[in-house]
């Protein structure tokens, strides 16, 4: 219970708090600012005496709690009706929603511009240029096209088999007293397409017969679109002769594999990226490879397909120039001589004097251009296509060709066709003529025994 001056004391305070709280009134409407500071001292006061009240009594009354739990004008809500930096916005209250009636119309206000640059934006004149139309080359229809994704291998993956891990072949060079480099053009390994092992070679560093495991090819190459071919690769420096110029990476799967990819996979591509690797399998660049699955076919093609054995017995496949290249000129190959032939023949548009008209299979030798141009209907013309004599079809000899006739002239080949007859796919790199009316022209495909015999009676 309350004494009579305590009870007069909380009345009067309670009576001075409404009076000074004047946030609820219909003077503290939008546009009046309270006075927060002489407000919290005078209710700090109050508080005060209040608070000494309960203390001296242990049950508060009605009246004493209803002023505490009474909202206080710092905790009301301030909305923000502009930006950060328009000042004199900022602080407007909106006014309560129980005085609604009396409400006066809120004007209607636009954002102020930001401070800083108010008056600079309306007064000053300047200069400026429209974005850059990105859509424009589309338009044009001078987009580039990229080539569809592919992954970039370091490797070639095994798909269904573990990968071979034989013995390396060790050749019999002797290291170079003077310095100069080891495992020349007599070295056995070269001559048979065997990479020396870096760890057994005789020539140890000087070992010149390691190209593929030391990646030394041409980097400069860069991936071209071509009028009806799709795309292509280019190099962008001369190449000499018998370089390695890139290596021809893939996924190794059997041939039928490749057929079920074909009907799968890649039913709707117009590309393949089929290479032959061994007896029964094949290299599948199409989702995973190296920038070779780019190089297109030509039927007077300046690079040619060497197969070597890496040391451990997998082999390495690479495009090699055939002849001396000039910068900026497109890289091409003979696909009859190293393409999967389980795919379908496709009319060739390598633009040669000499062109067979099909490509991809070695029937495409044969055939002439009228009967291809039976065949396939509403086939779009093809330059000077006159099928060549078996003479003029000689291409030109590779490094390859070159070192296998040396050995057929000097005799020593037995000991090369000893192991390619006896486990052609196994143990040795597979060599193979391309044509019965051609048998000069090795091709580093499929070893194809009867062949062999034509090759031992030369
Ligand atoms: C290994 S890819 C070569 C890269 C391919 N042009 C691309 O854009 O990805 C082989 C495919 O290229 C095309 N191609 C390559 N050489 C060609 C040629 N001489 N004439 C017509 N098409 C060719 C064929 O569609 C073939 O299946």
């Amino acid at each position: 219970m309350y004494s009579n001056s305590q009870s007069i004391k909380l009345q009067k305070s309670v009576k001075q708090r409404r009076s000074q709280n004047n946030c609820d009134g219909p003077d503290n409407d939008y546009g009046t600012q309270p006075s927060t500071t002489a407000q919290t001292t005078e209710l700090s006061l109050v508080d005060e005496d209040v608070m000494m009240s309960e203390a001296s009594t242990p049950e508060p009354m009605n009246d004493a709690s209803s002023i505490k739990n009474e909202k206080r004008p710092w905790e009301k809500k301030i909305y923000l009706n502009c930006g950060l930096y328009s000042v004199d916005l900022k602080y407007k209250d909106i006014p309560k929603r129980r005085n609604k009636g009396k409400q006066k119309e809120r004007p209607t206000e636009i954002f102020p511009l930001p401070i800083q640059y108010g008056t600079f934006l309306m007064t000053e004149e300047r200069n400026f240029r429209l974005p850059w139309d990105v859509m424009i080359a589309h338009k044009q229809g001078i987009l580039k096209r990229r080539p569809a994704p592919y992954k970039k291998i370091p490797c070639n993956i095994f798909i269904e088999r573990r990968r071979k891990h034989e013995k390396p072949v060790v050749c019999q060079c002797i290291l170079p007293s003077d310095g100069g480099t080891g495992c020349t053009e007599e070295c056995y390994n070269r001559v048979m397409f065997y990479e020396c092992s870096p760890k057994d070679c005789p020539c140890k560093d000087k070992c010149s017969n390691q190209r593929f495991q030391k990646k030394e090819r041409v980097k400069e190459l860069e991936v071209i679109e071509t009028p009806n071919k799709g795309f292509g690769l280019r190099t962008k420096v001369p190449i000499k002769k018998g370089q390695l110029i890139i290596e021809y990476r893939g996924e190794v799967i059997s041939h039928e594999t490749a057929m079920q990819r074909m009907e799968t996979l890649y039913k709707n591509r117009r590309h393949s990226y089929f290479l032959d690797y061994e007896k029964g399998e094949v290299l599948d660049g199409g989702s995973r490879g190296t920038e070779a699955r780019f190089i297109n076919h030509s039927c007077a093609p300046n690079c040619h397909i060497e197969k070597w054995r890496a040391p451990q017995g997998e082999l390495f496949v690479g495009v090699f120039a055939s002849k001396n290249i000039v910068a900026r000129t497109e890289l091409t190959y003979d696909y009859n001589f190293s393409k999967f032939g389980g795919a379908e023949e496709q009319l060739c548009y390598c633009g040669t004097p000499t062109c067979r008209g099909l490509m991809g299979s070695k029937r495409g030798q044969k055939e002439s251009i009228k009967s291809i141009k039976k065949k396939v209907k509403g086939a779009p013309a093809i330059t000077a296509c006159t099928p060549l004599s078996p003479k003029e079809q000689l291409v030109e000899t590779s490094a390859q060709e070159e070192s296998i006739a040396g050995l057929l002239s000097d005799g020593s080949l037995s000991s090369v066709d000893s192991s390619l007859a006896a486990t052609p796919t196994e143990s040795s790199p597979s060599i193979s003529s391309s044509t019965a009316s051609n048998p000069l022209l090795l091709a580093v495909d499929m070893l194809e025994v009867d062949m062999l015999d034509d090759l031992m009676e030369l």
